[in-house]
């Protein structure tokens, strides 16, 4: 699936960015696109955001984990990019499967944002002091178990659509609190109504959390070359690492699972935890080495948190 056609000639600065049309894409759009311009001094429209409806976005009534998984966000987004009709594309890393289709690759990723999750309640400001079997939205797995973990009485229910979807759901009263990720809230400018910022160790991040990929057709030098300059080194070994954790384990898409590295200088620092989707059973694994061998050692963590859980572990719920 690679694209054969040449550029003949002096080819215009200036990409096409792939989104979907979320206020949250937008912003995620909007914000890589402001990165391009001032890296290479370039006006707004030598950029133009191109959207893109995905089957994740038309999907409401299931959890995605259901429906097919991260590859939802992505499709629409990936065939428009083959095609030719867009050069990049701009999602969450989070939303993106481990393995890409052929003739595309992750170009760039752009400093992370907070990579926490935020609790919003009602009336309970924190989970600790939410009544005894009070309601609480949440479909990500990962999230559903972490919260069981911390308050097996709560009654999880399915909170699917947009983070504005989620929030006007809190406000009509449909549960007494949400999780969702600080890093949309803040792009969205909606982090004021976070009652409980949670810890890294309580509530860890999904793989990908808070970070901006970039992805574009292998081969494309020109869109490389643009998306080189406002490339994160950081955030990329992060996201190498993350990524390889979430490969070695996430065949799939059923395992609750977090993962997250901090990269501090020449070093990476990566925390695992897989747990069963009552919270009950957890595995938590930690490694460390250089940052230049994210890959290896998110490999490694992925294969120890493996081993340590047993092959009966991923049976219940595969
Ligand atoms: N699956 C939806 C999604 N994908 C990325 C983010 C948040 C932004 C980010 O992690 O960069 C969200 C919403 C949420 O989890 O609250």
């Amino acid at each position: 699936m690679q694209t054969i056609s040449q550029d003949i000639g002096p080819k215009i600065a200036g990409l096409k960015i792939g989104t979907r049309g979320s206020l949250l894409a937008l912003a995620q759009a909007h914000e890589t696109r402001s990165r391009l311009m001032a890296a290479h001094g370039l006006p707004e429209d030598a950029f133009e955001i191109v959207v893109i409806s995905t089957s994740g976005d038309r999907i409401q009534d299931r959890p995605l984990s259901e429906a097919g998984g991260k590859g939802l966000f992505t499709k629409e987004i990936e065939e428009a990019m083959l095609d030719g009709r867009i050069d990049i594309a701009v999602h969450s890393s989070k939303d993106m499967p481990t393995v890409l289709p052929d003739g595309l690759e992750l170009s760039a990723f752009l400093p992370r944002e907070d990579a926490r999750d935020a609790f919003i309640g009602r009336s309970a400001k924190t989970i600790a002091e939410m009544p005894e079997a009070a309601v609480i939205g949440s479909s990500s797995l990962r999230r559903q178990a972490l919260i069981r973990r911390m308050r097996p009485d709560l009654k999880v229910i399915m909170f699917r659509g947009n983070v504005q979807t989620r929030l006007r759901k809190l406000d009509e009263g449909v549960a007494e609190g949400t999780i969702l990720a600080q890093a949309g809230l803040r792009r969205l400018g909606l982090d004021h109504v976070v009652t409980e910022l949670m810890s890294l160790e309580a509530f860890p991040p999904a793989p990908g959390q808070g970070a901006i990929c970039i992805e574009s057709r292998i081969g494309d030098a020109s869109a490389r070359d643009m998306v080189a300059a406002i490339h994160h080194a950081p955030t990329g070994h992060a996201l190498a690492c993350e990524r390889a954790f979430l490969a070695a384990l996430d065949g799939s898409c059923r395992t609750p699972l977090a993962g997250y590295a901090e990269i501090d200088g020449d070093r990476l620092a990566f925390s695992g935890l897989i747990l069963t989707p009552n919270g009950q059973e957890t595995h938590a694994v930690t490694v460390d080495g250089k940052a230049v061998d994210a890959v290896a050692l998110g490999r490694k963590a992925g294969e120890e948190v493996r081993a340590r859980a047993g092959t009966g572990f991923f049976d219940g719920w595969g």
